[in-house]
Parts: structure tokens; C-alpha cells; sequence
């Protein structure tokens, strides 16, 4: 039985950060563990140009302890009016990563995202000239369709016609939540990568909705059916290049999810190691955590994997605290439902 792994340190391909206290208080829980992040734009207001990006960045580091070593990749908000030039030449300096792209309406802070995607087309071609990767918050915004159905329908109705009318851009399907997100993945070549959450690999609808409802496990794409939690499983314990860990770890304030209208967001930057080593183990796939977690995403972005490690060692059960203290109020943990027994020990 394995009870201590050391893989090569681990990278976040999809985390929020926010700003100001709350910045502050969650950079540490990423920055611990993790020695990069692909930073959502998602602020309000967003990060759209070069400019708001390189604010942002030097925010971020201003914010990071001493001692602690942490690289985030910057990402701009693509909007109706952005312009591909300045997404080109941010590429270009390495101040930015990549680009995201919400529908408008889709998620937490997505007002200015895309309604009309004709209105994008010359920055996704200049984005496919250059190999700058597009983020997809892969989900319609249609009244009519059902919430569980929306990623599902985004695939066959706006992603997969703009991949088509732009070959060679480079597209990450962000926390996909189905089976069918898992089998488009895989239909496709190696330019189409997708991130899986540590929460989605735990939860399904049922944890939000049985014997009371959970907002803590509420989050966008919302959860959803068991066989799709079996199938994400699947591929984030395959080992296949294309499926890496974004842990949309987005933390929002208890009275924010604690409402009558509550935020979208699981805040799970402090316990994800040990949740995914708990999922991994359960799998009989320990030895592809380093893939998933460490080596496939840098691979995507023709980024070398992080050379220093951590080691996770199993114990007793690890004393996560039920809450984060932020300056703008308490932020809850993702809580797994049962004890964690990987610990982070270097
Ligand atoms: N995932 C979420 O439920 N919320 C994210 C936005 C997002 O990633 O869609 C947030 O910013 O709170
Ligand atoms: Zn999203
Ligand atoms: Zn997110």
C-alpha cells in the first residue's frame, strides 16, 4: 500500500484569486501548494486589456507572502470591443497567457462577456495565428435550455462552430462537468484541452439538493448526474494529455452564499491535494496524479513542468478548518463529505 508520493509540484490551470482583502487572504491557500495559476479575469470590474492585466499581476504579487514562491498567469476577459493587437502583443511580452471567454450572462461576473460572437471573430483568428490559447466557460446562456443541459448544448451550438471556423486556435474547455464534455474532448486533437474541478470529481446534483440544499457545493457549470461525476473520474485518472486540474476554486463570502440568491463558487484551494490524492487513491490511479495535476497542463501550454515537488503522505485525518478568516468575511471549505487522509508534507 502507498502511503507517501512525491510528484513534481502542481500547477492550478483555473483559479480565482479575486482582489484586495480577499486576494489576500487566498493567495497563501493556492500559493502553498500550487507553484502556478492560470488568474480569471472575472473581477469586477474585469480584466480586459494589457493594461488592466498588468495592474492585476503586480497586485497579486504585492499580496504574496514572503517566502513564497507562486507565478500567476495572467488571462484577459475577451469582450465585443477587444482588441486583437493588444491581446497580440500581450502574448507577444509574456505578460498574458491566455484568453477567456464567458457568455455574457453564463457565470459569476460575466456581464461583459460575448453575446455576439461574429463581434470576436478577428481576435480568435489572430489568437490561432499566434498559438494563444482561448479558456471557454463552456455553457449557453438560452432561457429555454435547461441548467443541466447547457454544456452540453454549448458544445454542439458555439464551440464546437468556432473551432471549425478557426482552425488552429487552441481551446480549453474549462471545467467541463459532463460525459459529453469528456467524449467531445476526446474526439478532438491535441489542440483542445480540458480542465476538470477537484469538486466535480467528489459531488454530484444530489449533494446540492438531498435533504436540505447546500449552497457551498453550488457552483458553474452546477453538478451534475452521478454517471457524469463517473466519467470525469475517468478522464482526470486516465493519464490522457488533453484532461489537466483547473480547480475553479472561487471563494465568495458565507453571507454572499448563504442567500436567498447565493453566489456560484466552491472555495477549495486549501484541501484540493488531499481531496484529489483521496480520489486518485480510490481509483487505484495514484501514479497518474503527477499527470493530471502537474505535468499534462504545463505540456498544453508549452510551459515546462515546475522543478522543485511536494510530498503527500497518508495519516490520520487531516485538520482542515471549516472556514478561511478573509478580511471581507468568512470564506467555507470545500467539504468533502468525509475525513481527508493525505496530508501535504513538503
Ligand atoms: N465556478 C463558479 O461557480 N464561479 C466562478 C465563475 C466561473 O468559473 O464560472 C466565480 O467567479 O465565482
Ligand atoms: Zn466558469
Ligand atoms: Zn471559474
Amino acid at each position: 500500500m502507498t502511503s507517501t508520493l512525491t510528484i513534481r509540484r502542481p500547477d492550478d490551470w483555473h483559479l480565482h484569486l479575486r482582489d484586495g482583502a480577499m486576494l489576500q487572504a487566498v493567495l497563501p491557500e493556492s500559493a502553498r501548494h500550487f507553484g502556478r495559476a492560470i488568474i480569471m479575469p472575472n473581477l469586477v470590474p474585469p480584466v480586459v486589456t494589457s493594461r488592466d492585466a498588468e495592474a492585476y499581476k503586480a497586485r497579486i504579487l504585492k499580496a504574496l507572502p514572503e517566502g513564497m514562491a507562486f507565478t500567476p498567469l495572467m488571462m484577459l476577459y475577451l469582450t465585443e470591443e477587444t482588441d486583437p493587437d493588444d491581446v497580440a502583443a500581450a502574448h507577444a511580452s509574456g505578460l498574458v497567457t491566455g484568453v477567456k471567454l464567458y457568455p455574457a450572462g453564463a457565470t459569476t461576473n460575466s456581464a461583459s462577456g460575448v453575446r455576439d460572437f461574429d463581434k470576436v471573430r478577428a481576435v480568435l483568428e489572430r489568437m490561432a495565428e499566434i498559438g494563444m490559447p482561448l479558456c471557454v466557460h463552456g455553457e449557453v446562456t438560452d432561457p429555454e435550455i435547461d441548467i443541466f443541459d447547457r454544456e452540453a448544448v454549448f458544445i454542439d451550438r458555439v464551440l464546437d462552430p468556432i473551432r471549425r471556423a478557426t482552425p488552429g486556435l487552441r481551446v480549453v474547455m474549462e471545467h467541463i462537468t459532463t460525459k459529453d464534455g469528456v467524449d467531445y474532448a476526446r474526439s478532438q486533437g491535441d489542440d483542445l484541452g480540458a480542465t476538470i474541478t477537484t469538486h466535480h470529481l467528489m459531488i454530484n446534483r444530489n449533494h446540492i439538493l438531498v435533504g436540505g440544499i447546500k449552497p457551498h457545493y453550488y457552483c458553474l457549470p452546477v453538478a451534475k448526474r452521478e454517471e457524469h461525476r463517473l466519467a470525469l473520474r475517468d478522464a482526470a485518472t486516465s493519464g490522457e494529455a488533453r484532461f489537466f486540474l483547473g480547480t475553479d476554486s472561487a471563494p465568495h463570502t458565507d453571507p454572499n452564499k448563504e442567500s436567498a440568491c447565493g453566489c456560484a463558487g466552491v472555495f477549495s484551494a486549501t484541501n484540493t491535494m488531499s481531496c484529489l490524492a483521496h480520489v486518485f487513491e480510490e481509483e487505484g490511479a495514484l501514479d497518474r496524479l503527477e499527470a493530471f495535476a502537474s505535468l499534462n497542463g504545463p505540456a498544453f501550454y508549452g510551459l515546462p513542468p515546475n522543478e522543485t515537488t511536494i510530498t503527500l503522505t497518508k495519516g490520520d485525518p487531516v485538520p482542515y478548518p471549516e472556514k478561511l478568516a478573509t478580511g471581507d468575511g468568512p470564506v467555507t471549505l470545500f467539504d468533502p463529505g468525509h475525513p481527508l487522509l493525505w496530508h501535504v508534507t513538503a
